[in-house]
């Protein structure tokens, strides 16, 4: 793949999820520059049993001089409808932990390039500009800027597709509409899309709003 003016070619290696507690899996950990810790949104269990993995990979890392970045994938995001595993504690747990986020769905493609692109930009410490992230999109994938609202640093919308993603501030006040919100997400998901809740009460405070909003 292109980053930047770099061509950059990835060694990936696929862990089965039944291979915790195999032998070879400290080589496969020892010196990577990137680790990406997958569950299935849909399934809890999945997500539990990250912490076993992510034990493995501390305690290899720690021998190792190379301290590879981690990220962390919630797969099947095509079926948010199913989902179990809350956005809000993906992104807790990414923050208690210093993980890169991301959500993707291996069945339709959504996110998964943008998602390798990107752990590769930041193993580099390259910024993936504007154009190569829209690039990185297939064309008609979803919006998810609004499905998972958290309350982590008291955001009106965390966009999960794109967390890290600079927001533009969020803008309150009366509209002709009536009280309401927007919000401009930078990320290309849903790059200039308004977002309104017009039925909210005129005298609804900013804390209010925040925790009306779905
Ligand atoms: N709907 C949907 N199904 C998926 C997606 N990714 C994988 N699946 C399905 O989930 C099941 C498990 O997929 P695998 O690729 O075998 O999962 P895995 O984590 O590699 O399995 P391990 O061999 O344990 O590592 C299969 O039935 C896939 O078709 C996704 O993004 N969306």
């Amino acid at each position: 793949m292109t980053i930047g003016n770099l061509n950059v070619t990835l060694q990936v290696w696929d862990i089965g999820g039944q291979t915790i507690g195999g032998k070879m899996l400290d080589k496969y950990i020892y010196g990577a520059q990137g680790i990406i810790l997958v569950y299935d949104i849909t399934n809890s269990q999945s997500f539990e049993n990250l912490e076993d993995w992510y034990t493995v990979v501390k305690k290899v890392s720690e021998e190792s001089e190379t301290q590879p970045l981690v990220a962390l994938v919630g797969n099947k995001i095509d079926l948010e409808h199913m989902r179990t595993v809350k956005a809000e504690k993906h992104l807790r747990y990414c923050q208690e932990n210093g993980f890169s986020s991301y959500f993707v769905s291996a069945k339709t493609g959504d996110s998964v390039f943008l998602c390798f692109q990107k752990v590769a930009a930041e193993i580099l410490g390259i910024k993936l500009n504007k154009a190569e992230i829209e690039q990185s999109q297939p064309p008609g994938s979803r919006c998810y800027h609004d499905a998972n609202r958290t309350s982590l640093g008291r955001q009106p919308h965390q966009c999960i597709l794109e967390p890290h993603f600079p927001r533009a501030q969020p803008h309150w006040g009366r509209r002709e509409a009536g009280w309401g919100y927007e919000s401009t997400c930078q990320c290309p998901c849903s790059a200039g899309k308004q977002l309104q809740k017009p039925d909210l009460p005129p005298s609804a405070s900013h804390n209010d709003l925040g925790s009306t909003l779905p």
